[in-house]
């Protein structure tokens, strides 16, 4: 998959995906990662890429003009075709589902905005899509795109060893992640369960599941709102439930 991301400081989004799952899925070429600085496209020896907001008001607006020029060496620089994600607090809630579309895609181009954001007209004739990562406000779209790098670049075939794709099971089927334990079995913050190391596969699969069930419940009750729980996992849930109460 190949990632460009437009944006006044490239270099951001490279540094914040350049370690660990996603430093490596880069390394092994499964994610190419671009960065383009429209300044590289504006005019004068200023160079400049904003101006002020018409109306008035605080602040300033990304130019149009630099990012066209921009997005067409984008277009350019690879035949793939491409799907620009405007990153904003304007834009659609990012979740897991849509991920896993636009970590499917071949192209992504990332558009991260700076000052007020960008001229209206920019996004209306090239932005195919705008997300947004939450509700607040950040100085810039950069973290925004790096999260979308990170996501993405983590569902690259080979990006994640079995056990990594195995904590990420949990989160696919839209239930919070159970708890996890390593060594040693006995701490002063506590014990590890004994389940976890009864060799017993079946139960500590079914004991992962029901603490899933009970989390996402007390903590995400919103995440089963949509969904029916099958007779199993709405029995392993009363009787997690239960055992809290005990
Ligand atoms: C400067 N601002 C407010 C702005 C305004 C418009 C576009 C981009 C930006 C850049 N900032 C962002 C970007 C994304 C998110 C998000 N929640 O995904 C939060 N902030």
């Amino acid at each position: 998959m190949r990632i460009d991301v437009v944006s006044l400081f490239p270099e951001e989004v490279d540094r914040c995906t350049a370690f660990g799952v996603t430093g490596r899925a880069r390394e092994r070429g499964l994610l190419q990662l671009h960065g383009w600085n429209p300044r590289e496209y504006a005019d004068g020896n200023y160079r400049k890429t904003d101006d002020r907001t018409f109306g008035g008001g605080p602040g300033m607006v990304m130019l149009v003009e630099p990012l066209r020029r921009c997005l067409a060496a984008v277009r350019q620089a690879d035949p793939t075709p491409v799907h620009v994600v405007y990153l904003s607090p304007q834009g659609r809630r990012l979740e897991q589902k849509r991920v896993r579309e636009l970590a499917a895609m071949p192209r992504l181009v990332l558009l991260c905005g700076r000052y007020e954001g960008i001229d209206e007209r920019l996004v209306q004739a090239e932005v195919d899509e705008e997300l947004s990562i939450g509700d607040y406000v950040l100085s810039g779209g950069e973290l925004a795109a790096a999260v979308v790098v990170d996501a993405v670049a983590r569902l690259q075939d080979g990006a994640l060893n079995d056990a990594g794709s195995a904590a990420q099971d949990s989160f696919e089927d839209g239930l919070l992640d159970c708890p996890h334990y390593s060594h040693p079995v006995e701490h002063a913050y506590g014990t590890v369960p004994e389940v976890l190391r009864s060799g017993n596969h079946a139960a500590i699969a079914r004991w992962r599941r029901q603490q899933a069930l009970v989390r996402t419940w007390l903590r995400r009750p919103d995440l089963l709102q949509g969904r029916e729980l099958s007779k199993v996992d709405r029995k392993l849930l009363e009787e997690g439930l239960r055992a809290l109460e005990q």
